[in-house]
């Protein structure tokens, strides 16, 4: 491949390990788009679409998007506010995945308990950027002196182990499960932001000729994330539970109701969101319903 080769192409960044990365693969194949990535090579030509993918680091990603280096890309929104990026990207969608909080962590036994009693003493984090402009309101109010503020430093991984190792008085770190943070014996103080993976354009895109294929591959991704998100439910009911039925299951615009043989009866087919699925099924089975059948979808346009 060379530069040529790429003229004309839609450039698509994608997480090139991580937890992101497995996620990005499967979305990609759910959207029927077809690359084989040779030796792992960071670029490679998409066979059935006019792009090439360009595999970078997540936190690469945000800058090379709002530069306009790269037309597309999926990354986390935390790595977005900590290049600074969110003025020059645009977030065409959520991607339901990668989902986490940056919180301020301190050992649990440790002397600092608070974000007030942190201020002043050492942080390790890899989101310096963003622990910055946490910290500098508080030392502020603290009224802390320029010897005295907050020592934020910089490290790109592994973050937990910090206080431990005794570099830091406390860290600020992504947190999903929290086993990590448990594992390391912290716990979390403060929450700075809550983040998931999203897909992101350049706010001034440079060619307004890829806008339709831009908005084909969104397209077909918020089909897959859509189909991630719900479940399709079927039941019978009696005619005359369906209005508290269909209030349980009102669907994206309204439930499909079948006549059944038995004309006291319907059947009603339904999207619902997989993480009320459970609730849902309760609440059919207490006014009446039968045969509840749950039905995961492998794709959808909504
Ligand atoms: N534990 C997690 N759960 C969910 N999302 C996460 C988690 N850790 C990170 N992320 C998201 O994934 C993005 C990339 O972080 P990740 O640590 O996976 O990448 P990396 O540092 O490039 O890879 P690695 O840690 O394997 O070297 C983060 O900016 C965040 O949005
Ligand atoms: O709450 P949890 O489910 O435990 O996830 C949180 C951990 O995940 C990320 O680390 P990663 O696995 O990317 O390793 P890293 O520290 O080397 O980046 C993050 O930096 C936390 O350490
Ligand atoms: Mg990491």
């Amino acid at each position: 491949m060379n530069a040529d080769s790429l003229n004309g192409r839609l450039l698509f960044a994608i997480p090139k390990k991580g937890r992101l990365h497995e996620k990005c693969l499967e979305l990609l194949a759910g959207a029927d788009v077809q690359f084989r990535r040779d030796h792992r090579l960071d670029v490679c030509l998409v066979k059935n679409h006019p792009i090439a993918l360009v595999f970078l680091p997540a936190a690469d990603i945000p800058s090379f998007v709002g530069k306009g280096n790269v037309d597309l890309g999926i990354t986390g929104q935390d790595v977005i506010l900590e290049a600074q990026m969110q003025a020059h990207v645009t977030e065409i969608l959520k991607l339901n995945f990668g989902k986490c909080a940056l919180q301020v962590q301190v050992p649990e036994a440790g002397p600092y308990q608070t974000v007030d009693n942190l201020a002043g003493k050492r942080i390790v984090t890899s989101f310096e950027v963003l622990a910055g402009q946490y910290f500098k309101p508080v030392d502020d109010r603290l009224n802390l002196t320029e010897d005295k503020r907050t020592k934020i430093e910089y490290v790109g991984g592994s973050v937990e182990a910090a206080c431990a190792l005794g570099l830091a008085d406390g860290i600020v770190d992504l947190v999903e499960s929290g086993d990590t943070m448990r594992a390391a014996g912290l716990h979390a103080i403060a929450t700075l932001l809550q983040s998931e993976a999203v897909l992101i354009k350049s706010s001034v895109p440079k060619h307004v000729s890829l806008e339709p294929l831009i908005s084909l591959i969104t397209s077909r991704i918020a089909g897959v994330v859509a189909a991630s998100r719900y479940v399709i439910c079927e039941y019978n009911i009696l005619r005359e539970k369906l209005h508290d039925a269909t209030a349980i299951t009102p669907g994206r615009r309204a439930p499909t109701i079948s006549p059944l043989e038995d004309e006291g009866w319907v059947a009603v087919s339904s999207m619902v969101e997989k993480n009320r699925v459970a609730d849902v099924m309760d609440a059919l089975v207490k006014i009446g319903a039968e045969d509840i059948l749950i039905f995961n979808l492998d794709n959808c346009r909504v």
